[in-house]
């Protein structure tokens, strides 16, 4: 990766570090110091000392991590900060976005330093005065955010993934906790069990527990409509986004918006509406039969899902990624057969892992084999959720762990596949 500012060229190569160059060094790189020095850099520097080259004093980084909602709540924010008239750039899971405009295409969900970098240099070239970014547990443990100066940061929940990467959900729990642990401007949902964050200049929002941006009543009449109050005062909006974790995720857009802007709390509640939600996030593709495709890919991220939809015959599709957290498989199983009437586990990203084996390791966790198919091609799975969600009216088909990713990965290959553009297939 390079990085040019005015006309210098900064890497985080070894092999690119050749005579005139700044080697930029990282956590990951370390290793290759010696070859840097060798292939002739003119300088090596860290790479939190990039930003003594760069001017970021007109943009405002906001960050967020947790578990799941990154994705939703970065795009709420982005939305809500366009709509009241600011210029705004967005990195995550879905790729990078200045203005409204997808510039990149879906990669890492937080770059690499001089990735970050880059695109906050684009993002103020484009005169940006607000940088939304969804910060990864695997971008925290690697210090792929060092030398970043965060305006606000963000916590969604902290609950189990990449554990495959994380080991243990300890360790997993204190990469994501020490986010906070600064004094930067923080909001934090205080229905989270686990969190732990440095309580100075830190407001809190939830549903439950008593908190800065507190939500006191909401209905899913007619969309999902929700009251909350800032200290005193009473503030509502509605969004035609569903679930109650969105709520969570809406609620703390709004706030976020609230501490970096000088817009009203009235003004900031008057633009939510108009978010529509983010593609294959609880996306509805049909009504009849209803068919909704979203990304969870945890245990917990599906049961909030399955519990959006109680009300309903639950029919599911879903698998578990391979090479990825092994442990979360017969867990995501034991969920959807707690919640789901019929079960049709499939593949997700096998990878270079054997399909077949990792259904395996998914129906460990269903006990009742009754309404369990399993079906190793996804395209067909699809098919026969939809043959069945034909059959019953009161059913729902949940198409689960992809969401809009475009393709599915085997090996190394990324074959195209789009779990949406399947379901319109069979319509
Ligand atoms: C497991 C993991 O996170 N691996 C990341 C890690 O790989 P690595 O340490 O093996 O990389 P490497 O090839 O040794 O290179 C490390 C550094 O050395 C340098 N290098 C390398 C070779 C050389 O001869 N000389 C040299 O200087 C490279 O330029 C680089 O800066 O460092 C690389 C760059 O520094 C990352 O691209 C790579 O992400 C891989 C591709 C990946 O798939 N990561 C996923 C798991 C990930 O990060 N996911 C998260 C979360 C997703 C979500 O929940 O949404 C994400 O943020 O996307
Ligand atoms: N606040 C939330 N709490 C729990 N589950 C959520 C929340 N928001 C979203 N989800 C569930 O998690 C899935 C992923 O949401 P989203 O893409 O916003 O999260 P993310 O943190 O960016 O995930 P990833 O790390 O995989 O990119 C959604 O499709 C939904 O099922
Ligand atoms: N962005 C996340 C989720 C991908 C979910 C699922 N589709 C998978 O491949 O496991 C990751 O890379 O772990
Ligand atoms: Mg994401």
């Amino acid at each position: 990766m390079q990085l040019i500012i005015n006309n210098k060229i900064f890497t985080d190569n070894s092999n690119e570090a050749v005579k005139g160059t700044v080697f930029v060094l990282s956590k990951q790189n370390e290793k290759f110091k010696e070859a840097a020095i060798a292939n002739g850099c003119e300088k090596i520097i860290k790479a939190d000392e990039l930003k003594n080259y760069f001017d970021m004093s007109s943009i405002k980084v906001i960050g967020i991590t947790g578990t799941n909602g990154k994705t939703t709540t970065a795009a709420a924010i982005y939305s809500i900060l366009l709509d009241l008239g600011y210029k705004v750039a967005l990195q995550g899971t879905r790729g990078f976005f200045i203005n409204d405009e997808r510039v990149e295409e879906y990669s890492l969900t937080t770059p690499v330093q001089l990735g970050n970098f880059a695109h906050i240099q684009k993002a103020i070239e484009n005169e940006c005065q607000f940088f939304v970014m969804e910060v990864s547990s695997h971008a925290i443990e690697q210090k792929r955010i060092e030398g970043l100066e965060f305006e606000l940061k963000i916590h969604t929940n902290i609950t189990r993934d990449h554990l495959d990467y994380h080991k243990t959900i300890e360790e997993y729990i204190n990469v994501k906790n020490s986010f906070f642990d600064d004094n930067s401007k923080k909001l934090i949902n205080k229905d989270d069990k686990v969190v732990k964050f440095n309580p100075t200049n830190a407001l809190t929002y939830s549903l439950d527990n008593p908190s800065t941006y507190k939500v006191n009543a909401y209905s899913f009449k007619n969309g999902t409509n929700v009251m909350f109050s800032k200290i005193e005062e009473m503030y509502s909006y509605s969004s035609t986004l569903m679930g109650i974790f969105n709520i969570y995720n809406l609620t703390a857009a709004i706030a976020a918006v609230d501490m970096v802007t000088s817009n009203s709390l009235d003004e900031i509640c008057a633009v939510v509406e108009n978010f529509a939600g983010v593609s294959g996030r609880m996306e509805t593709i049909s009504t009849k039969p209803f068919v909704i495709v979203d990304f969870a890919h945890t245990p917990d991220g599906m049961k909030e899902v399955y519990e959006s939809f109680n009300h309903k015959n639950i029919i599911t599709v879903f698998g578990a990624g391979g090479n990825r957290d092994k442990e979360k498989r017969a867990l995501m199983g034991q969920i959807a057969s707690k919640f789901a009437k019929t079960i049709i586990v499939t593949s997700d990203n096998p990878r270079f892992e054997d399909p077949d084996l990792i259904i395996e390791d998914i129906c460990k966790g269903i006990n009742n084999k009754n309404n369990l198919y399993i079906e190793v091609n996804r395209k067909e799975a699809i098919k026969k959720g939809i043959e069945l969600a034909r059959q019953d009216e009161d059913s729902v088909l949940l198409i689960l762990g992809k969401g809009d990713e475009p393709y599915q990965i085997i090996y190394d290959q990324k074959m195209p596949l789009s779990d949406k553009e399947e379901v319109l297939k069979y319509l």
